[in-house]
């Protein structure tokens, strides 16, 4: 009974999938297993925390939609509201795991953990990896130490921050990474810290889940050779407040994209750039671009579908170009 509360949010993904054998590590069928059995198959979680489950959606995790996260987030919120509860975990597939983790990191108004997990390979593969990954997740998210320190992802024994963490490869257990660093290591129960995040998150955030009701739409476009603007003029024909530039190299773009560019910002779409550079991009104002004369926002270090969050939360306060900027430096 004096065991922190611990309450695992359940979306489904690849920690709750099931495979036809043994052998199945990556033909498998996402989302099939229910929260209660992924608890039941982990006893040694009862030395740890007292846990509970809750099925908020039984999907895999491309499918998630704006929707989806709102009601996630405010699921989360609620519960951590609650004097009974220590921590939330919440498992997830981990194609948008990196997604929804930075949402919450935005959105969530609490110094408890928070702490998102999925795994690699179903629990029917040999070398499956989700139970360990959500034992560290539940030892994390159980854990003092782990307060204060933004929404964490525990894959692969490290702990890394929901605000840099991406899915860098589709095959390996050891798939996420973030271009900074883990923040630590999470070993046989036990919480190992070197850095902290240096960006605003939770309880320092402008932005709260409690006032959010809706997010806009924010599109992403892919740059590359030979590339056209049929997509940028689509995203913004379909409503888009805000299109994400998914660029080359430092978020350059093509002489062929840049006059429909600038024509969509003068009606008022913001225009994004971001990076599609395998390591993480750091991409700067005014560089290969006139960010000021074209009042575009850059994305920094921020992935495309990462920018797209921030947009997306940041839109639902201003709609103001500089204050859009400040925010892409701030988060
Ligand atoms: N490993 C995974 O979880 C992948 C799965 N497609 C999902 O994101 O739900």
């Amino acid at each position: 009974a004096d065991k922190p509360n611990v309450v695992i949010l359940a979306t489904g993904g690849t920690i709750a999938g099931a495979g036809a054998d043994a052998s199945k590590s990556a033909t498998y069928q996402a989302a099939k297993v229910p929260v209660d059995k992924l608890i039941a198959g982990l006893p040694t979680l009862s030395a740890v925390a007292q846990v509970r489950g809750e099925q908020v959606f039984q999907i895999a995790s491309e499918s998630f939609t704006n929707e989806h996260l709102l009601t996630l987030g405010k699921r989360v919120a609620q519960l951590l509201k609650q004097s009974d509860v220590d921590g939330v975990v919440v498992t997830h597939g981990t194609d948008t795991l990196e997604e929804t983790a930075y949402f919450l990191n935005l959105v969530i108004h609490s110094d408890k953990p928070v702490v998102v997990v999925g795994s690699m390979r179903p629990g029917t593969a040999m070398s499956a990896d989700g139970m360990l990954n959500l034992f560290n997740a539940v030892n994390v998210a159980a854990s003092q130490d782990a307060h204060g320190k933004g929404v964490l992802v525990t894959m692969n024994d490290e702990i890394n921050s929901g605000r840099d963490v991406s899915k860098m490869i589709n095959i390996k257990t050891e798939a996420f990474k973030s271009p900074w660093g883990p923040l630590g290591m999470v070993v046989e129960g036990k919480n190992y810290w070197f850095r902290l995040p240096a960006k605003r998150h939770t309880i320092n955030s402008e932005f709260d889940i409690e006032k959010i009701e809706t997010l806009p739409a924010v599109d992403i476009a892919y740059g590359h050779g030979n590339v056209s603007d049929t997509a940028y003029r689509a995203f913004a024909g379909q409503g888009a407040k805000a299109i994400i530039h998914t660029g080359t190299g430092n978020g350059s773009v093509s002489n062929r994209v840049v006059p429909a560019l600038r024509e969509l910002r003068s009606q008022g779409v913001q225009i994004i750039r971001s990076s599609h550079v395998n390591a993480g991009g750091f991409v700067l104002r005014n560089a290969e671009q006139p960010d000021d004369q074209y009042d575009w926002v850059v994305a920094h270090d921020l992935n495309p579908q990462k920018a797209r969050i921030l947009a997306a939360v940041a839109l639902t306060k201003t709609q103001d170009s500089k204050e859009l900027q400040r925010i892409f430096w701030e988060y």
